[in-house]
């Protein structure tokens, strides 16, 4: 008769310990993960090796651990090494061992450890898997104490499948597999290896923290339910682990999350408690050894140990690949059944929008349970601010649609009419706005910019001048973030007196304030007005920024200005600023000091697109053009639109037809930008500067594929006139009047061709076209 092992459990210290507590003891595992991940995201170079995670599962035979290894396997994507399996077929495959092997098993006894050792190393580096389900070891002591010193690591879960004996045996006599050690004699013997060998091991992990017993009565279904929250748990750890790593967890998730100890559990114990630091250790004690081979101080002797090399995943580089290690392993917590907390849902979205990562948050958007997302306001706000800041209004909108408490707060109505202001849908940022105020919903200080910003987009000042009245009424009117929303909408409706009453009002005015009234003088030709500015900016102890800077040295073509400011930005330290030295070449080139330009142009540090428009510009009469942008090509920066404007321009001027007709072939063929009306207009001006009229007029007339505009007319009479071509000249001309009926020097331009003909009554035709037209 069989000794009814009725309870292993009871033999176990550790079986009281609470689930949370096991779980929280075993956190360490996943500290090295952790630390890595952070060590990426920060941009640390990351060790090569990697720690793999290890489980071993134990039980008496028959327990059913093969059973539910490959219920594990199937749902959290182990790999799974057998021991017994490994053997058997080492068995099969007539090694040297076989043999020795099979009567080993066929005895029910145990095979020397470092062979069964070196066959799961042989598995494990041959795996591209790090997690690793190592079945049926350690059977003995020994055999855990050999794994140690050759593998150099620790599991990070033991799973014990306790099973009354009787049990196991019926399934064993059941187990119908050929297996030559399933026969009642061998059982018993196993059994009482078991027993005498293997509690011991069980006992060890226990009192280190490290075991999990799951009671192996009842179906397979039901045990598993029992192994899957232990893995959940784990896997939980690692997606919070993740997101804590790339540093972009409020302090209110992090409070959650500690909060919550039963979903989190490892959380404390990572982040709060002193022994963490001490596992850490231990830990990175545990790897060096693992990475340098070192022999650790183990009794037992061994043989040439191999390191264990797992093959390792693409290094995480970026938050964005943070990020997306994150939403997978999401992904995959939601499809084994966890429930996710909307805070981490919310935490996410706001890192998806501070990384512009609108594929992440669509990710995440699929995962969110539609309930939730139209009850959570924390979810949905901060979903709908992600579509609307991508210029997704649709996927916007819709969110906003079915949120349930929309308006409880601004910040949903504000991303909308965020969103809609910076696609130019101006006149639906503003239907919010009224559409807001119908609602009952109480504006804040961020609606007042955004729907400002659509006054000045429509350029209605009243409607600018309504929402400055809400502005006052509603008790903003001293707050300086909404007092330069004002300044820049009135300025951009026309009403720059009103916009200086406003600037002069704001009591704290900080660079936007001043910056707002810069730009604002200098978009209505106020150069003097700007230029006070800027210097009243400088003596309010402001540095204007390098777009004020910039702004100021586009807007005078002086100088003695330029070297003034020129010789600020020597002394603020700024002068290799990009968009200061951009300013400085095109104020240099435009003033006709190409040597200066050139000068700046060669020292400075890094050049973008802006750069090499600026100098190829300031190069627009000179051969240096081409050369420049051939450079330009070489050094990796792509030609914009507004480079080839430059270039054909240059190629106009010097009467390079075929380089012209090369580069716009290039622009469209290899750049792949459609010409707008200025690089036609330049087409133009290439021909007809170089005498092909013919060739000009047919350009507009076959190749054009918008319509032509006056810039293209107009090149196109100018050339006319200089090679006196009567014919064509008169249809660019007839073109130009329907097209811009009131410029005068048109049709000056067309008089001037009829009077070198000597034409006088088309002359005197076009004269009292002028005057019907009351030039
Ligand atoms: N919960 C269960 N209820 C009934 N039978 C089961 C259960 N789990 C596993 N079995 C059956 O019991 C037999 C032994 O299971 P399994 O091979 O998984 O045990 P094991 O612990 O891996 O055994 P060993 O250590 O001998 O390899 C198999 O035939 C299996 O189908
Ligand atoms: N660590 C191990 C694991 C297994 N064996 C031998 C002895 C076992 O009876 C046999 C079958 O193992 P099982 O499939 O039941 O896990 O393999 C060993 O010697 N050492």
């Amino acid at each position: 008769m069989w000794r009814r092992v009725a309870s292993l459990s009871s033999f176990l210290s550790s079986y009281s310990t609470s689930f949370v507590a096991q779980t929280a003891s075993r956190l360490n595992t996943w500290e090295s993960l952790t630390t890595r991940i952070a060590q990426q995201a920060n941009g640390f170079i990351a060790p090569k090796e990697k720690t793999p995670f290890i489980t071993f599962v134990l039980g008496g035979p028959g327990s059913g651990k093969g059973t539910q290894c490959i219920k594990i396997v199937e749902t959290f994507g182990f790999t799974h090494l057998s021991a017994g399996d490994l053997l058997r077929r080492e068995i099969d495959s007539n090694s040297a061992d076989g043999a020795m092997i099979l009567n080993k098993i066929k005895e029910g006894k145990i095979v020397p450890s470092q062979l069964t050792v070196k066959l799961i190393q042989k598995g494990m580096e041959s795996s591209d898997n790090d997690k690793f389900l190592i079945d049926g070891f350690p059977r003995t002591e020994e055999n855990r104490v050999s794994f140690e010193q050759i593998i150099g690591i620790e599991p990070n879960v033991v799973l014990f499948f306790d099973c009354p004996e009787e049990e196991m045996v019926k399934r064993l006599l059941n187990r119908n597999q050929g297996r030559v050690d399933d026969n009642l004699e061998t059982i018993k013997t196993r059994l009482k290896v078991f027993e005498a060998l293997s509690l011991p091991v069980i006992n060890y992990y226990s009192q280190r923290g490290k075991l999990y017993t799951i009671r192996a009565r009842g179906t397979e279904d039901e045990i598993f339910e029992q192994v899957r929250p232990i893995f959940t748990a784990f896997e939980a750890c690692h997606v919070s682990t993740m997101i804590l790593s790339i540093h972009l967890l409020s302090p209110k998730m992090v409070a959650l999350l500690q909060a919550r100890p039963h979903t989190i559990p490892w959380i404390l114990h990572f982040h709060c408690s002193s022994k963490s630091k001490k596992n850490r250790n231990q830990k990175q004690l545990q790897r060096r050894q693992f990475q340098h081979h070192k022999k650790p101080a183990l009794p037992f002797p061994r043989s040439s140990p191999t390191p264990l090399v797992i093959r390792h995943k693409p290094l995480i580089q970026t938050k964005v690949d943070a990020l997306d290690s994150v939403v997978k392993d999401l992904e995959a917590s939601v499809k084994n059944g966890m429930v996710i907390d909307s805070e981490i849902y919310s935490s996410l979205l706001e890192t998806c929008y501070q990384l512009k990562s609108i594929d992440h948050g669509i990710a995440i958007h699929s995962l969110v349970p539609p309930n939730l997302l139209r009850k959570s306001t924390g979810i949905s706000s901060k979903l709908l601010r992600l579509y609307a800041a991508s210029g997704r209004m649709e996927s916007a909108h819709q969110v906003f649609d079915e949120m349930s408490r929309r308006n409880e707060s601004a910040f949903p109505w504000n991303s909308l009419i965020s969103g809609y202001a910076e696609l130019g849908q101006y006149e639906d940022a503003l239907a919010l706005y009224f559409q807001m105020e119908e609602e009952g919903v109480e504006p804040d200080r961020f609606t007042f910019p955004r729907v400002l910003k659509a006054c000045a987009g429509i350029g209605l000042i009243h409607v600018g001048q309504a929402v400055h009245r809400d502005v006052v009424r509603k008790g903003f009117g001293n707050d300086g973030y909404v007092l330069n929303a004002l300044v820049d909408m009135y300025s951009k409706c026309g009403d720059i007196v009103k916009a200086r009453q406003v600037f002069d009002n704001i009591a704290c005015k900080d660079t936007i304030s001043w910056n707002s009234m810069l730009t604002g003088y200098i978009r209505h030709g106020l150069s003097v007005e700007a230029l006070q500015v800027f210097r009243g900016m400088i003596q309010e102890g402001f540095d204007p920024d390098p777009v004020a800077i910039s702004t100021i040295l586009s807007s005078f073509w002086s100088l003695k200005i330029a070297a003034q400011i020129h010789g600020w930005v020597l002394r603020r330290g700024i002068e290799w600023n990009t968009s200061v030295v951009n300013a400085l070449i095109a104020v240099y080139s435009s003033l006709g000091k190409l040597g200066g330009a050139s000068w700046l142009f060669h020292r400075m540090p890094e050049r973008d697109v802006v750069s090499w428009n600026s100098i190829i510009s300031g190069h627009g009469k000179h051969p240096e053009a081409l050369l420049y942008f051939e450079q330009m090509m070489k050094s990796g920066t792509s030609p914009d639109s507004i480079t080839f404007v430059a270039i054909l321009s240059a190629c106009a001027h010097l009467g390079s037809v075929k380089d012209g007709e090369r580069l716009f072939r290039l622009m469209r063929n290899k750049y792949m930008i459609d010409p707008r009306m200025e690089h036609y207009a330049c087409m133009i001006n290439l021909y007809g500067r170089a005498g092909l009229i013919d060739e000009a007029f047919n350009f507009i007339v076959e190749r054009m594929e918008i319509e032509a505009g006056p810039t293209v007319w107009g090149a196109l009479l100018y050339a006319c006139s200089i090679h006196g071509n009567i014919e064509i000249g008169e249809i660019a001309g007839q073109k130009l009047f329907e097209l811009e009926p009131d410029n005068r020097h048109n049709f000056e331009l067309l008089m001037k061709i009829h009077t070198n003909a000597g034409r006088w009554e088309d002359v005197e035709r076009v004269r009292q076209m002028m005057v019907d037209r009351g030039l």
